[in-house]
């Protein structure tokens, strides 16, 4: 079917109901929209699905999130484990609470218990709810740090990770094996709860997942000789971490934590931000305004899921610095594995920190430091909590921290996501800890950089929107396939990874050997000097990401490098687009 036949159809069926109808009827004369929003049906990416709320195919509405459960409940009923459940989170977004009520009324009909948050929790929570339920799966509704005109759709399985194979396609399979739209569920919430199939939760679970939180700290000490004194501006972004990262913080002694009161509440508008989002600078305006009035020693920002955390920290001249994500994560990295070290004595001999293919090189400096295995996975922290499990079954390999360059990591393994509530609350403890030392978060920064090397990554995305954006990723992907880069801003290609075809490339040699990793749609050339660029379409918005990094002999000098490579980047996404 074409895509007019399918919008044709949405108008015709009395499945659909009138407001759809006629938001669908407005568009009539506007053949370009009617395109957009039936050409395909929204398919699961990065994490999960991800789009513009409306009615369409490729939209999200209820009917899409009804026939993606549908197609998880098909597949549960396959693996015969109905009988577990599925636990439901939402965020602060437009049409949440609907969506997860949708999910859980079609979860219901069909035989499967729904266990559901009372109001709005982090992405980490929901992870750890499916594992403390029990639950065969997990369904959270947001799109993280998506512009406000988002919603989407996170998939769990019983590990508590988002879906990876087999379950992934096995899901979205059964997904797209539904063409009639009548097969699809639901029931009246009345008749799931008298069922004993749509269950409320909230404190219970709020409560277990605080518990272990807690277990993570490994300075106490530090917390109780510093936590009257560190001061902390914390922003939730209008998102789902407000409730929790203060009251973790507070539990834990930290007097001092200053919340940006316009930030405050969930708000699906997100009125003061363009883009919710911790990488984007304008989210810490507000942070930074306060930070400066209070005198902080950080500025936390968690994204509206609270899976992510932005950090800006003090040094001793009173001067905020930002950390990106690659920054924050190593930093962290850095503190768990050798604060692990020195009071277990040593660190357990299979330990490994994991992070992904397009994250700094700095971490690999850190493994190699202290002696643990490096594991490098595919983009998306699913893939991390993949490595878990991994572990987990073998009995071979002991997680020790795990991270991303987009600001995302987990300490711990009672979630299988990232975890922006425990990050808030390590940051802190860590900032105690350097604080009895008489060190600053950037002290420790810099001091990280002298033991193992001056890292700089950063980060240059150009947004396409709409099929012809679609089109034109697709492109520039193919033109960097057919005429591979020699060198970028001086720095010699050494070796290129093609991800889809499974190949890295030997330049000088022309050897070829497999990646190691599953295929994905992704360019990565090792340069000299330790330098190196990635490119992949994003799984998650209509843009294609240039990563880079480079290794330079103090944070002038990486500086510089950084600059010279975004520039040269840069001009070749200009001679591209
Ligand atoms: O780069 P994208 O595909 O848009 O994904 C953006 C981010 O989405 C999720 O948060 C994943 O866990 C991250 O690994 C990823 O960086």
């Amino acid at each position: 079917m074409d895509y007019k036949e399918v919008y044709e159809q949405w108008l015709s069926n009395p499945y659909f109901d009138e407001a759809t109808k006629e938001e669908l009827k407005n568009i009539a004369e506007d053949d370009n929209e009617i395109k957009e929003r039936f050409y395909m049906d929204l398919e699961f990416g990065t994490a999960g699905l991800r789009g513009i709320i409306g009615a369409g195919t490729n939209r999200m509405n209820i009917y899409v999130v009804r026939r993606a459960t549908q197609g998880l409940a098909n597949y549960i009923a396959k693996v015969d484990k109905k009988s577990q459940g599925v636990a439901i989170a939402y965020d602060s977004r437009h049409m949440s609470p609907e969506f997860a009520e949708e999910a859980a009324l079609c979860l219901a009909a069909n035989g499967i218990k729904a266990y559901i948050f009372e109001s709005l929790r982090p992405t980490p929570e929901l992870s750890f709810a499916v594992r403390h339920l029990g639950c065969v799966a997990g369904i959270n509704v947001t799109a993280s740090h998506n512009p406000p005109e988002y919603n989407g759709y996170k998939v769990y399985w019983e590990d508590g990770a988002q879906i990876t194979p087999p379950h992934d396609s096995g899901i979205m399979g059964e997904v797209k094996s539904i063409s009639d739209w009548n097969t699809v569920k639901t029931i009246d919430k009345a008749e799931a709860e008298k069922a004993g199939l749509f269950q409320v939760i909230g404190k219970e679970v709020d409560d277990a997942y605080m518990a272990e939180l807690k277990k993570q700290v490994l300075h106490m000490d530090a917390i109780k000789a510093e936590g009257k004194n560190l001061k902390v501006v914390y922003t939730p972004l209008h998102g789902t971490g407000n409730i929790p990262a203060r009251r973790i913080l507070k539990e834990l002694g930290f007097e001092n934590v200053y919340v940006v009161k316009e930030q405050e509440l969930p708000d699906g508008d997100f009125p003061t931000v363009s883009y919710p989002n911790p990488e984007a600078a304008e989210a810490f305006e507000l942070g930074l305004k306060l930070a400066k009035e209070v005198d902080a020693d950080l500025v936390l920002a968690t994204d509206p899921d609270a899976d992510r955390l932005g950090v800006r920290v003090k040094d001793k001249n009173g001067e905020y610095h930002d950390l990106t994500g690659n920054m924050s994560g190593c930093l962290l990295a850095n503190y768990e594995i050798s604060q692990k070290k020195a009071i277990n004595g040593s660190l357990p001999e299979d330990g490994a920190l994991i992070k992904t293919i397009v994250t700094t090189n700095l971490a690999d400096a850190i493994a190699k430091g202290y002696g643990v295995k490096l594991i490098e996975v595919l983009t998306g922290f699913k893939f991390i909590g993949q490595q878990i499990l991994g572990f987990e079954q073998s009995g071979k390999g002991s997680y020790l921290f795990g991270f991303e360059e987009s600001y995302g990591c987990l300490i711990g393994t009672y979630a299988r996501d990232k975890d922006a509530i425990v990050a808030t609350m390590a940051l802190c403890e860590a900032a105690a800890y350097y604080k009895t030392q008489g060190k600053t978060l950037w002290d420790a920064m810099i001091e990280m950089y002298e033991q193992f090397g001056y890292y700089k990554d950063a980060i240059q995305s150009v947004t396409m929107k709409g099929i012809e954006g679609l089109q034109k990723i697709q492109e520039i992907m193919n033109s960097l396939r057919q005429n591979p880069p020699a060198e970028f801003a001086g720095h010699k290609v050494v070796a290129v990874r093609d991800y889809k075809a499974d190949t890295i490339t030997d330049v000088a040699t022309g050897a070829v050997k497999p990646t190691g990793l599953p295929n994905s749609n992704v360019l990565y050339y090792e340069l000299t000097d330790d330098a190196w660029v990635c490119v992949r379409p994003s799984g998650t918005e209509p843009k294609v990401k240039f990563y880079y990094g480079v290794k330079g002999t103090s944070l002038a000098d990486a500086d510089e490098k950084s600059d010279i490579m975004g520039k040269a980047v840069l001009d070749m996404v200009d001679s591209m687009k």
